[in-house]
């Protein structure tokens, strides 16, 4: 029987998209395994230490980066998010799909990675929602005030620009189709003949 390597899948989309709520379900199903970020951001109301992200101080963030402790880092909405080097290339080998959430410039730094097996296991997805449906859904999330979301508004277009970087695009529609969807493209990304190994 051969051995399988895991798949890196990293998904990307303006605030609202549906990235977290994808991801997590997902990872609740076993499909995968979800990379936990660091964030300079406040923390929102139910969100846990150590489970959604690792909140860190802007003091800390910046000697984890001194220290090269990241595989991807940037500044987003005026914080700073990053991934840490640490577990991924473990569940890489031993044939885990690993998700990540993270913007377009840490996707950018990630797909130019040539480190070990990590171009042969890189996926990457984008979400696509039109900006109507992106308001309702902030307003309707309730974790943000209204300059944060304009905020986020504002940046979804640049981001959207980015869109050709990326292999897949998932043009979001209800949960349910947007979940079938995705849980599809994890199964397919776990098929490739190129993770096979003897
Ligand atoms: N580069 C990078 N971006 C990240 C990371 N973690 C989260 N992000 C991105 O940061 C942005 C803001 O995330 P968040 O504060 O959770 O707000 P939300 O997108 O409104 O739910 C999103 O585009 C995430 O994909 C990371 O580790 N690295
Ligand atoms: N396909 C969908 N249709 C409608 N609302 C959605 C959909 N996916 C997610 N949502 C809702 O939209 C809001 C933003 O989703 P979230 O997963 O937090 O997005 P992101 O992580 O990309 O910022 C949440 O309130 C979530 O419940």
């Amino acid at each position: 029987m051969k051995q399988h390597l895991g798949t890196l899948l990293v998904v990307s989309g303006p605030s609202g998209s549906g990235k977290t709520t994808l991801c997590r379900r997902a990872t609740e199903n076993g499909l995968c395994v979800y990379s936990i970020s660091c964030t300079t951001r406040q923390p929102r109301p139910g969100e846990v230490n150590g489970v959604d992200y690792h909140f860190l101080t802007p003091s800390e963030f910046a000697a984890r980066v001194e220290k090269g402790d990241f595989l991807e880092y940037a500044e987003v909405h005026g914080n700073r998010y990053g991934t840490l080097k640490a577990d991924i290339l473990d569940l890489l080998e031993q044939g885990k799909t690993v998700v990540m959430d993270i913007d377009v410039q840490g996707a950018a730094q990630v797909r130019a990675c040539r480190e070990g097996i990590l171009p042969l296991c890189y996926a990457d997805v984008y979400i696509y929602v039109p900006q109507e449906e992106l308001k309702n859904r902030l307003c309707g999330r309730q974790t943000d005030g209204d300059e944060t979301i304009s905020l986020r508004l504002r940046n979804a277009a640049q981001e959207d620009a980015c869109l050709p970087q990326y292999q897949y695009c998932l043009v979001s529609s209800d949960r349910e189709a947007d979940y079938a969807a995705f849980s599809a493209l994890i199964k397919c990304q776990s098929m490739r003949v190129g993770l096979m190994r003897e």
